[in-house]
């Protein structure tokens, strides 16, 4: 059985008074495990990347903070028929029918358009927080439910 000295930095053996087996303590993130270590412990949980890279594709509507693009001077749609739209562009790129690039560089109504929607690395502060959080919660490659944001609906791609 493993003593405490010859457990790898940052784990305590204990015992369980319920089951009387030994368990090892993360003495850092105060996490348990039932097997023996055999790495030092995480310190941390892992926050996940500071950055990510994505792409987008925004449909403003009448309410937009600025219900204005390159492509319409003065847009009138609903929110709702802006919905209709990000869904029927989302389907046409899950169904392989388009590619995101095309369709942002047609449809969307932010300046990201000319560059396929990419807006280039950010970390967390950078876009408004409903943008972020739905950014930094897709894996690599991944392509988002409709995203609401005080610009309209987005739908975003993760591309790093
Ligand atoms: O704020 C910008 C420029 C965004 C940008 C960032 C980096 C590179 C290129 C463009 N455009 C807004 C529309 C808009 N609102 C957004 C909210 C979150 C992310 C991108 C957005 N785009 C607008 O045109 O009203």
């Amino acid at each position: 059985m493993a003593d405490d000295e010859q457990l790898p930095p940052g784990w305590k053996k204990q015992l369980s008074r319920s089951t009387g087996q030994h368990y090892y303590l993360n003495i850092y993130t105060k996490k348990s495990q039932w097997d023996v270590p055999d790495k030092p412990a995480e310190t941390a949980p892992s926050s996940g990347p500071d950055q990510v890279q994505c792409s987008h594709l925004l449909v403003k509507h009448k309410d937009s903070r600025r219900p204005s693009s390159w492509r319409e001077e003065h847009i009138t749609r609903t929110k709702d028929e802006a919905l209709d739209l990000i869904l029927s562009y989302r389907e046409q790129i899950v169904q392989g029918k388009a590619s995101f690039a095309d369709l942002a560089q047609k449809y969307s109504d932010c300046s990201s358009a000319r560059r396929g929607g990419d807006l280039g690395p950010f970390g967390k502060g950078a876009m408004q927080k409903p943008f972020e959080e739905a950014s930094f919660a897709l894996k690599v490659g991944e392509l988002s439910e409709p995203v609401f944001t005080d610009s309209g609906v987005h739908v975003i791609l993760r591309t790093v």
